[in-house]
């Protein structure tokens, strides 16, 4: 119950299998970085879960409901992604306007505050906003509706420093109001390391993990030093990755950390999201 359960989801495009028999759970109430390198099969899974495309094998339900053509589903979910929904001729207040007739979950009041407070000119047509501006007034929607289960598909694309911080700002303020499901699929890891509480990491078309950013970062850490002082404190342990430069080394290791011995040579520290996720996928791309 109150969840997006993804079952055996198998999708494939001609001779590409972009999900390979994918199985987890989004619960509720967290905010999830829905992570993986291009091409690993994030859009096709947010697409099949806003029912925007279908499964070849497997399917979701969202609150054990199926999500496939269910209008009763349709309710609680909203994705924002980049493909451009909005008709160029509107203007943004008038987007506002149609959008609350639609969503009964729709706050207009809050749309326009938020609008406000990323500077959105909210009496320009779509098709004058700026790259920028077109995101913004896509977040401004998906941050406006009240609804349990919310999806960002690349969100910040476009968007310049101060107002990608205003929207994770703006993010978690509204989570702490009133909590729900969000999801944020997004290459920017290190951007969003702070605000989401649990990764899910897709590798061509599979789950290689899903784990809390607190286990992740606790169980992680690096080891630095010559290459044999290295070598010799990581036997045994789950190296998931090395860096090396001249006779020094960096190893990436998941698991229990244990204080080097002294005279051992080698350092250890914390390693960061984007390092742990460069590392467990580091073996070739699509
Ligand atoms: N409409 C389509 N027709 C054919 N192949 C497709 C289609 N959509 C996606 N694919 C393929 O499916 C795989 C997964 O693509 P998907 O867009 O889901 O990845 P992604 O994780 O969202 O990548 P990115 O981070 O680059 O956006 C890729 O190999 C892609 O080329």
């Amino acid at each position: 119950m109150n969840a997006i359960q993804i079952k055996n989801v198998t999708k494939r495009y001609h001779d590409v299998t972009a999900l390979d028999d994918v199985s987890f759970t989004f619960e509720h109430g967290k905010i999830y970085g829905f992570l993986g390198r291009n091409g690993a099969g994030k859009s096709t899974l947010i697409n099949i879960i806003a029912n925007r495309i279908f499964t070849d094998e497997g399917e979701v339900l969202i609150d054990d409901m199926p999500a496939k053509e269910n209008m009763d589903v349709h309710e609680k979910i909203f994705c924002m992604s980049e493909e451009d929904l909005y008709a160029d001729g509107i203007k943004v207040k008038d987007h506002f306007k149609w959008i609350d007739c639609f969503y009964e979950s729709f706050d207009r009041k809050k749309a326009f505050e938020i609008a406000e407070r990323f500077g959105l000119n909210t009496g320009k047509k779509f098709k004058q906003l700026s790259k920028g501006y077109q995101s913004i007034f896509k977040l401004t929607v998906a941050m406006a509706l009240n609804v349990p289960y919310v999806i960002f598909d690349e969100p910040v694309l476009g968007l310049d420093a101060n107002h990608r911080e205003l929207f994770y700002d703006l993010l978690l303020r509204e989570y702490e109001n009133n909590e729900r499901t969000i999801i944020i699929a997004t290459h920017l890891i290190e951007e969003v390391a702070n605000l989401i509480e649990e990764v899910v990491l897709i590798d061509k078309g599979k789950v290689l993990l899903q784990e809390s950013v607190e286990n992740l970062l606790e169980t992680g850490y690096s080891v630095s030093g010559m290459a044999n002082n290295v070598d010799a404190y990581c036997d045994g342990k789950n190296v998931i990755g090395y860096d090396e430069l001249g006779g020094m080394k960096i190893a990436y290791v998941l698991g229990e950390r244990f204080p080097a011995p002294q005279g051992s040579g080698v350092q250890l520290s914390a390693m960061n999201l984007q390092k742990l996720f460069v590392k467990l996928t580091e073996k070739g791309g699509n």
